[in-house]
């Protein structure tokens, strides 16, 4: 017999957004209008080994997390998500984001894979298995400046392009948005020259102007440059914290 798909995860309902009626945010996965979107986050304690001496090592764990729950946090506030879906094996994390609104899918124990690549495609095949065929898209969690309104303008971009696609990184090797339409799966090539492998693997890349969206974080440079932008309020106050 062949396996059963997994089953859709509940759609997150939000009164705040859903006050001003928008009506493609219920529910997720399949038959869903609005956009799923997978956040992986790795555990802290092994996660942004860039970006360590940003602040004091006893802090980095804290700057992570709060990295994390900013992209979270701008990812239910945009207008075309219906549900923010966290990929972990960190309860900490799963914790933190499920007070925010995500729903969390617990990440497989993979010890030797955590470090890698294919850790995070795996788990980003793992979380897109969970949550369904649908408009499904992933992003890191490390876009503490990111803007509701440049997430939403990137999502309609890729839904009016009807095709599988990504949005590069600042830089132009990364990737910050892997999009998949209903009817074909996410295929996650995240890594070093990850925008190259994504086009490689058929996907369209989309282009505009998306700052916040495009400002990854993975070393202290790239933090003074999102801070430049503009920080969610969980990366300012821990950054005016330790100031
Ligand atoms: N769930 C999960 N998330 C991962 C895994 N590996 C990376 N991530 C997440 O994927 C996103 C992008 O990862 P990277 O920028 O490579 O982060 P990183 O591996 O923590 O950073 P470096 O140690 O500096 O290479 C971040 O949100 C990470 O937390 C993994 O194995 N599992
Ligand atoms: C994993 C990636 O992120 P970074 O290169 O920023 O670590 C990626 O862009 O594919």
């Amino acid at each position: 017999m062949p396996p059963l798909p997994a089953p859709p995860l509940p759609g997150r309902s939000t009164a705040g957004r859903d006050a001003d009626g928008a009506g493609e945010r219920a529910g997720a996965g399949a038959g869903a209008t609005g956009w799923t979107v997978l956040v992986p986050i790795k555990p802290l304690a092994d996660a942004k080994t860039r970006l360590r001496g940003a602040v004091d090592a006893d802090l980095h764990a804290d700057l992570v997390l709060a990295m994390a729950r900013d992209t979270v946090a701008a990812a239910l506030a945009c207008p075309d998500v219906a549900t923010v879906a966290v990929v972990t094996g960190e309860p900490a994390v799963a914790a933190a984001v499920g007070a925010q609104g995500a729903v969390v899918v617990p990440e497989p124990a993979a010890p030797d894979a955590a470090r890698t690549a294919g850790g995070l495609n795996a788990a980003l095949a793992h979380g897109a298995a969970a949550v369904g065929d649908g408009w499904v898209a992933a992003m890191p969690a490390d876009l503490p400046a990111l803007r509701p309104a440049e997430l939403a303008a990137a999502l309609r971009t890729a839904r009016a392009a009807g095709r599988p696609g990504y949005v590069a990184d600042a830089d132009g090797t990364g990737t910050v948005l892997l999009t998949a339409v209903p009817g074909t799966s996410l295929r996650p090539r995240f890594g070093p020259g990850s925008a190259e492998a994504h086009a490689r693997g058929g996907a369209a890349t989309f282009g505009g102007d998306w700052p916040s969206l495009r400002r990854d974080v993975d070393t202290p440079d790239d933090l003074g440059a999102a801070a430049a932008l503009g920080l969610g309020e969980h990366t300012a106050f821990l950054m005016n914290a330790v100031r």
